[in-house]
């Protein structure tokens, strides 16, 4: 029998003995994934606990459309289910708290890897490494360290708010999205590296790295889901990539200008006794005392993170906020109003800290948050031991997730959740609520500009809404559908026509 055996293989060509192996190596995979994995007996698809292609479909060959399809299957399945192999998904929104302020938790590193800095605060996935890197920077965008580089933030918003109104009849529709764009990404370099980058006076809000800022989102998750196209990316020259993709180009010759300035920095560290204000580099540099100076790989790649992740997800932000407001007449009415009682005289300055008590304002941002999600992928924690996580005992090595889709969206805690209402806001509890607005994640890995953000909002959204009159034109509601790459990917831009801007006289003077 084993002599007939071998003498058949041996009679097949030997692709096929390769093909037969592999299949009988693939089946017993399968097999184990469905029956013998510690998460066997947690509900979900059976492909999807086959295999990691069937999240790949979903998000990269039909457009991003895994949380769409995640809500179907917490439908089906109930409040935990198995997404991947070893990956479990919740909606009961106790799970969120529980995933992602648990310390033990670290990042799943084969998520991070694609976003190539592993020794920069969002891709670091070693907790002590990670904490050590929060606790340097910390400090820089503490609240107290906002308040006292407000100056930067006000300076920016005063350009874009002239910018605009050089904008004024002009023959195109604004694009707004892109104009919060280049002012978000205008905030960041003048804020973290005290350098004016001029986005928000180029023509038609294109900066280049603006243009291509919103591909690269799109480019992490390609690279999650291939991991093995990261070299050769990565390798390919500017000029191919220029000649493949023009727009995206604008991204390594980016890099490498940060990392010119870098390399420059780091050999003459005098040249930040020259700088306007504080820098990270003046955090980086001159670590406190039991703090090391990071390496020149770590610095470059925080400037790259600290850029990438402060423009697009504010930007994005704002524009959401936006469309919203100007498509609800009576919102953008009792905004209007509530901003000119308490701010009579545009011209005259208006601190963050005056507008940050203005409740409908406060109430407007919350509920455009509410929509815009931040980011929106789930972003998966190791379990590093056996946890109970909403009640469910939860296998150690188990990667959990949770999209803040699914508390933003949550029919208990905000009825009606597709009806933009900042008036559910004004309750008399609304931290009762506001508990809920996860766009900037939670716990010891939640987002590390927080403050910086919530000042930007205020400061971009209360300028706009109390000097700019403006009107939304070309823009619909399926422009503001989005597929979910890390962050929302918008199908189309929002635009609108600038018809009068009041209180740029004190910016026309500085
Ligand atoms: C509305 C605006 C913003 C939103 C919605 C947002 C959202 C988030 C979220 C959800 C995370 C957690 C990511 C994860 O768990 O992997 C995060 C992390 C981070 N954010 Fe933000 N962010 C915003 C603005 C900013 C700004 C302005 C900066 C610039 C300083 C910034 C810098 C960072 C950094 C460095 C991290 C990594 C922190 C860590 O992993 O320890 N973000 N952000």
């Amino acid at each position: 029998m084993g002599a007939m055996t071998l003498s058949s293989l041996e009679a097949q060509p030997p692709v096929l003995i390769v093909l037969q192996a592999v299949l009988v190596v693939v089946a017993g995979l399968v097999f184990s994934r469905l029956y013998l994995h510690p998460l066997a007996s947690f509900p979900g698809p059976k492909l999807a606990a086959a295999t990691g292609w069937y999240a790949t479909y979903y998000d990269i060959f039909m457009g991003g459309i895994m949380l769409e399809h995640l809500e179907a299957l917490h439908k089906q399945y109930g409040p935990v289910i198995r997404i991947a192999p070893n990956t479990l998904h919740f909606s009961d929104v106790k799970a969120y708290d529980s995933i992602y302020t648990d310390r033990r938790f670290p990042k799943d590193p084969a998520f991070y890897a694609a976003f190539l800095a592993d020794e920069a605060s969002f891709g670091c996935t070693d907790i002590k490494k990670a904490k050590t890197r929060r606790d340097l920077l910390g400090p820089f965008f503490s609240r107290k360290s906002v308040l006292k580089l407000e100056s930067v933030i006000q300076e920016a918003v005063g350009r874009f708010i002239v910018s605009l109104s050089q904008r004024i009849d002009a023959p195109q529709p604004v694009n707004i999205h892109r104009a919060f764009l280049s002012i978000t990404l205008e905030v960041i370099t003048t804020y973290c590296f005290a350098q004016r980058y001029n986005a928000i006076e180029y023509p038609d809000y294109g900066y280049p790295f603006v243009k291509a800022v919103q591909g690269a989102s799109y480019g992490g998750c390609l690279l999650q889901h291939f991991p093995f196209l990261t070299p050769l990316v990565m390798g390919l020259p500017t000029w191919l990539l220029k000649m493949i993709h023009e727009e995206s180009a604008a991204l390594p010759e980016f890099r490498d200008r940060l990392d010119a300035e870098v390399d420059k920095t780091i050999k003459d560290p005098t040249a930040l006794e020259q700088t306007e204000h504080e820098t990270i580099y003046h955090h980086m540099l001159n670590p406190r005392a039991g703090y090391e100076q990071p390496s020149a790989k770590s610095m470059k790649e925080e400037a790259a993170i600290l850029i990438g992740a402060g423009t697009e997800t504010t930007g994005n932000a704002c524009a959401v906020i936006a469309y919203h407001i100007l498509t609800n007449e009576d919102v953008h009415r009792r905004l209007k109003k509530d901003l000119v009682e308490a701010w009579p005289d545009p011209d005259a300055p208006m601190p963050l800290e005056k507008l940050e008590k203005l409740p409908y304002l406060a109430a407007c941002i919350y509920e455009g948050l509410r929509f815009a999600h931040g980011v929106v992928t789930p972003l998966p924690r190791i379990v590093t031991q056996p946890t109970e996580i909403a009640g469910v005992l939860i296998p150690k090595n188990t990667l959990v997730t949770m999209s803040s889709t699914f508390l933003h969206r949550n029919t208990d805690i905000f009825p009606d959740p597709y009806t933009f209402n900042p008036d559910r806001f004004l309750g008399k509890n609304p931290s009762e609520l506001t508990n809920y607005i996860v766009p900037f994640s939670k716990g010891p890995r939640m987002c590390l500009g927080i403050n910086l953000a919530w000042a930007e909002l205020y400061l971009i959204i209360g300028n706009l809404f109390r000097k700019v009159d403006l009107e939304l034109v070309d823009t619909t509601a399926k422009d503001m559908e989005w597929g979910a790459f890390l962050l929302p990917y918008y199908k189309g831009f929002v635009k609108a026509n600038i018809q009068k801007v009041e209180g740029i006289q004190q910016f026309m003077e500085g």
